[in-house]
């Protein structure tokens, strides 16, 4: 397993969107051509409903490991300026979809959701909810930071709707807690999580990293037995993405040579597997474990499990729109980015303006290869037509997954894949070899993450 570590640490996408941030095409995209792109996916089935995410930006202070878009600030006073923001951004589409939206999926990220008092974020979805119309089955979630969830946040969003959320563990141990500056006591995340469940929140998440700094097999083997003790209905475990070169992320205090190597991180990802499984949690996809119980390994067994900006989510919907700073929206044949600076957001938005600065359309390729993609990280498997293979060079993707297959981690045909149990901690390796426009022009500057 080592050798197979060693050679597939590459950098690579987490695959989110294809085609990927850097591979959008910046030159021909408009604002024009987003706006109508959204409007044709939601007139194509308005009953589908939409999907809703929602950046909220600030945190109290800065954890060095920290990959998101966020800004430090112990000043609450930010928070009504930038909830009326998010509502005027609302205002903006529904003006354009022209009728009130049937709302499947909401989920609030961050930065720190409960950085905002639950009286604001009671605001915050209420006015939502006033230009739109809830599905029938419907998904509300957040994170929420164990630090300053309280049993307020929990129980008022509860009240309109919410029964997911997800916090922020990371790990226990206080050396590791120390490095990434995230001092959080195990018994602030048994707190909020037993709060959550006799609130009556039906699914309850943990975010664990490993790969992080001082990090060894001994703190992740005591983060996971800590975990077993509350037994979260879902566990994400990520592998720490470290990409310094990214603008404004705070990632420093630590040096490279604190990082554990790929080998340590393999092997805690490897006994990390193990002792989840052993837990009675199953595998869904990237990064992801849940109880049998979890609707997110439901929809893994029915075939309908889908991934977006927010990771994997239970429910598909063509249409998803990011409120907020940095926030990306999908409309399916498109993606849009907002302005990541909040003053500028909050400016734009008081124009009327939809303050997206960049995205990207969808050619025909890009349709076929996303499909793809998504198939791989959701299903593990995926089968292309002859149609398909009139518009998209397959035989080139056959090629590149030639040495995957001899290493045992795909299984091809030649119309077909499929990932081996072996080869289920590679798909960001096996999606690589579907990007064609990671293959047509290589990186030149760090951008991705490391795959192991
Ligand atoms: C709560 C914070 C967020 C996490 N993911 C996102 C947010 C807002 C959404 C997101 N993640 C990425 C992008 C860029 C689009 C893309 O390249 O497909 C968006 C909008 C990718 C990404 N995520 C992380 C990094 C370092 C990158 C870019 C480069 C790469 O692909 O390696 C770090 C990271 N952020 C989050 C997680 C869980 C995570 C790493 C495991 C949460
Ligand atoms: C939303 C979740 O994203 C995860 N997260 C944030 N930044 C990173 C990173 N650099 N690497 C891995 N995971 C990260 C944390 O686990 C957080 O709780
Ligand atoms: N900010 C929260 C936390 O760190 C939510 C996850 S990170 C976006 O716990
Ligand atoms: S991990 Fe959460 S609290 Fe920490 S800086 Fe990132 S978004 Fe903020």
């Amino acid at each position: 397993m080592c050798d197979l570590t060693q050679k597939y640490n590459v950098p690579g996408p987490r695959y989110t969107s294809y085609p990927t941030v850097p591979y959008w095409d910046l030159d021909s995209f408009s604002g024009k051509q987003w706006k109508s792109s959204v409007l044709k996916t939601f007139q194509e089935d308005p009953k589908e409903g939409i999907s809703i995410y929602i950046h909220l930006p600030f945190c109290e202070n800065m954890c060095t490991f920290c990959g998101c878009h966020k800004r430090i600030t112990k000043r609450h006073e930010v928070e009504r300026p930038y909830i009326n923001a998010v509502l005027k951004e609302w205002e903006l589409y529904c003006d354009l979809l022209g009728t009130r939206p049937l709302i499947k999926e909401l989920h609030l990220g961050g930065g720190t959701p409960t950085f905002f008092s639950p009286e604001n974020l009671k605001i915050l979805i209420e006015g939502i909810l006033r230009s739109g119309k809830v599905a029938e089955t419907y998904d509300f979630s957040f994170e929420g930071h164990p630090n300053n969830t309280t049993k307020a946040h929990l129980q008022t969003l509860y009240d309109v709707g919410f029964r997911k959320v997800s916090f922020g563990v990371q790990d226990y141990n206080l050396t590791v807690q120390r490095a990434i500056n995230r001092i959080q006591p195990f018994e602030n995340v048994k707190n909020v999580t037993e709060w959550a469940r006799e609130i009556g929140y039906t699914s309850v998440g943990h975010d664990i990293i490993y790969g992080l700094p001082f990090q060894d097999c001994a703190n992740v083997e005591e983060t996971l037995i800590k975990t077993k003790a509350i037994k979260p209905d879902r566990i994400a475990f990520y592998s720490y993405a470290h990409v310094p070169w990214l603008k404004g992320n705070g990632q420093r205090g630590y040096k490279d040579s604190d990082l554990p190597s790929s080998v340590v991180k393999k092997a805690q990802y490897e006994m990390g597997k193990r002792m989840l499984t052993e837990f009675g949690y199953k595998d869904v996809g990237m990064d992801h474990f849940a109880l049998p119980t979890d609707n997110l390994y439901k929809a893994l067994v029915q075939g309908t499990l889908h991934r977006n900006f927010m990771g994997y989510t239970p429910y598909k919907t063509n249409l998803m729109i990011g409120l907020g700073a940095s926030s990306i929206s999908d409309s399916w044949y498109g993606f849009a980015q907002n302005v990541k600076n909040v003053e500028e957001y909050e400016n734009l938005v008081s124009q009327g303006v939809i303050p997206i600065f960049r995205g990207h359309i969808l050619n025909l390729e890009d349709q076929i290869v996303r499909k793809h993609i998504l198939d791989i990280m959701c299903q593990f498997e995926t089968t292309w037509t002859n149609e398909e293979e009139q518009e998209v060079d397959f035989s080139s993707i056959l090629e590149n997954l030639s040495e995957l297959e001899a290493d045992g981690l795909v299984e091809t045909t030649s119309n077909s894949i499929k990932v081996t149990e072996k080869g289920r901690p590679f798909v960001r390796n096996i999606s690589m070899a579907f990007d064609l426009k990671l293959h047509r022009k290589k990186p030149n500057t760090r951008i991705f993450s490391m795959t192991v």
